[in-house]
């Protein structure tokens, strides 16, 4: 069920980030409503994976205000990290262990264990439509069923917010659809607030919101239907950005 609120959702204000003269993020602002899928789309450079790493707390908190389902990153960092899922660019799972034996060792890590554990390991893998897998080695997995258990396993602690980073990279073309489609229904129907880092102009849908970062700045948000403007938007985006999509 979508919520809609704010307070459910991401929202950046101001945020500046420098790597020593270099300025990655310049100014950037936006919102993302609680229940929206929002793809943050750039080209490679335009600071995606320093965004990510504001938003997760890998990087100390900039000037300007970063919130998480209304948490301030700065003034209540364990509150906001609580409400984040991540599904980081680089896989995580351990290959030796079984789909579920990866996410009880992730939920453990939550202070979830027996029954309460076993139960959210169900529902996550049944959502990602990974239940027949869960006792096969990660290691028999194809790349497209590995991120889906990733992305199960960042749904354990229930979160509101949920980050990919360009989470299809690598991934056959019915992979990707899978994953895209799966991650949709996640925002669509459960009312989780997905930011969908991508270079993949194919991977957003009309209504999806969209925001196009280039040079660590934002350029536009809106819906992509809105900034399609009927035209295309690999167009718009190489018009923008320079960038093929
Ligand atoms: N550790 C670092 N030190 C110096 N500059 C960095 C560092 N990390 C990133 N940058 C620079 O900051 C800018 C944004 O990089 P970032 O990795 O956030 O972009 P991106 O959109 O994730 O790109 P990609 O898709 O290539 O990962 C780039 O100009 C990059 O060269």
């Amino acid at each position: 069920m979508a919520t809609n609120s704010a307070a459910a959702g991401l929202s950046l204000q101001g945020v500046t980030y420098r790597y020593g003269p270099r300025v990655a993020l310049d100014e950037v602002s936006f919102e993302v409503g609680g229940g929206r899928f929002c793809a943050l789309l750039g080209p490679n450079g335009a600071g995606k994976s320093t965004l990510f790493a504001l938003l997760t707390g890998l990087l100390a908190p900039p000037p300007g205000s970063v919130r998480v389902a209304g948490h301030d990153i700065r003034t209540h960092p364990t509150r906001a990290l609580a409400c984040l899922g991540v599904v980081f660019q680089s896989a995580t799972l351990d290959l030796d262990l079984t789909v579920e034996q990866n996410l009880r060792y992730f939920a453990a890590l939550h202070g979830l264990a027996g029954r309460e554990a076993g139960l959210r390991i169900s529902a996550a893998l049944e959502r990602l439509g990974m239940a027949e897998r869960a006792r096969e080695p990660a290691r028999a997995l194809n790349g497209g069923h590995r991120r889906r258990t990733e992305i199960a396993r960042a749904l354990l602690h229930g979160p509101q917010v949920l980050l990919l980073d360009e989470p299809t990279v690598g991934l056959d073309a019915a992979a990707r659809a899978g994953i895209t489609a799966h991650v949709h229904a996640l925002a669509r129907e459960d009312g989780l607030t997905v930011l969908w880092a991508t270079h993949l102009v194919d991977e957003v849908a009309p209504e999806d919101d969209l925001i196009i970062l280039h040079q660590g700045r934002v350029l536009r948000q809106a819906t992509a239907a809105e900034v399609a403007q009927g035209a295309s938007l690999s167009e718009v985006f190489l018009g923008l950005t320079g960038a093929e999509a």
